[in-house]
């Protein structure tokens, strides 16, 4: 499994943003949602991008964001891909595609095959789609330590390039891609000692179950 992108999602802080590098994953997730215990604003997003810099591909993430808020993330944390966790159409995955020359990814929540199927409806407008777990109404869209079956995506075979989200940890990583595939997998609270304290050593963790898998 050494091909597979790792993405640790919800950094908020210096230190969790150097573990994610220092570990060696390939994507950092920082969440513009202020309802998210991982929700950061424009200034620590441009500090982290300023710490960060070229070393690890930065991916901004909303959920239903306007064009404003978006475009103040993407100059503050100058991001590599927007992440849209919401219920976003792929009209407006598309349409923000081109308004910020940006890769798209566009998280699909599920809870059976059909949702699964769902994420065609993304080709043409999105560059990824992420499969996370639906989470329960009134409570955050993701971030919630929540899993799915993730037999639905055996043998999943899609237009688009995809990735794996929802209750993965350093435990249950290798059997995830073991099960599933999955070229990408996306994790936040199972590298966290508390909601929205990154755990360094958890994400080394993380990296490593997946690296040597
Ligand atoms: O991380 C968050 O706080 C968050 C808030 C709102 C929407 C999505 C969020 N995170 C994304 O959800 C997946 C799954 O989270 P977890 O690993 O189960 O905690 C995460 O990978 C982010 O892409």
């Amino acid at each position: 499994m050494g091909n597979v992108k790792i993405k640790i999602c919800g950094i908020s802080d210096g230190a969790a943003m150097d573990g994610a590098i220092d570990a060696g994953a390939d994507y950092a997730g920082l969440v513009f949602y202020p309802p998210s215990p991982r929700h950061i604003g424009s200034n620590d997003a441009a500090l982290l991008a300023e710490r960060s810099g070229p070393r690890i591909a930065r991916v901004g993430l909303f959920v239903d964001a306007d064009d404003a808020q978006i475009g103040d993330a993407v100059a503050a944390g100058r991001l590599d891909a927007l992440q849209l966790h919401g219920s976003e159409a792929p009209a407006r995955a598309a349409d923000l595609r081109a308004r910020f020359g940006l890769p798209v990814w566009k998280a699909i929540a599920v809870s059976s095959a059909s949702d699964v199927k769902r994420a065609e409806q993304y080709a043409g407008a999105a560059d990824l789609v992420l499969f996370d777990a639906r989470t329960p109404k009134g409570t955050l869209p993701g971030g919630m330590g929540l899993s799915f079956d993730w037999s639905l995506l055996r043998h999943y075979r899609g237009s688009l390039p995809w990735g794996l989200a929802g209750g993965i940890t350093p435990a249950n990583v290798a059997h995830a891609i073991a099960q599933t595939g999955a070229p990408l997998v996306d994790v936040s609270s199972g590298v966290e000692s508390a909601p929205g304290l990154k755990d360094p050593a958890r994400i080394k963790a993380f990296v490593s179950a997946v690296r040597k898998g």
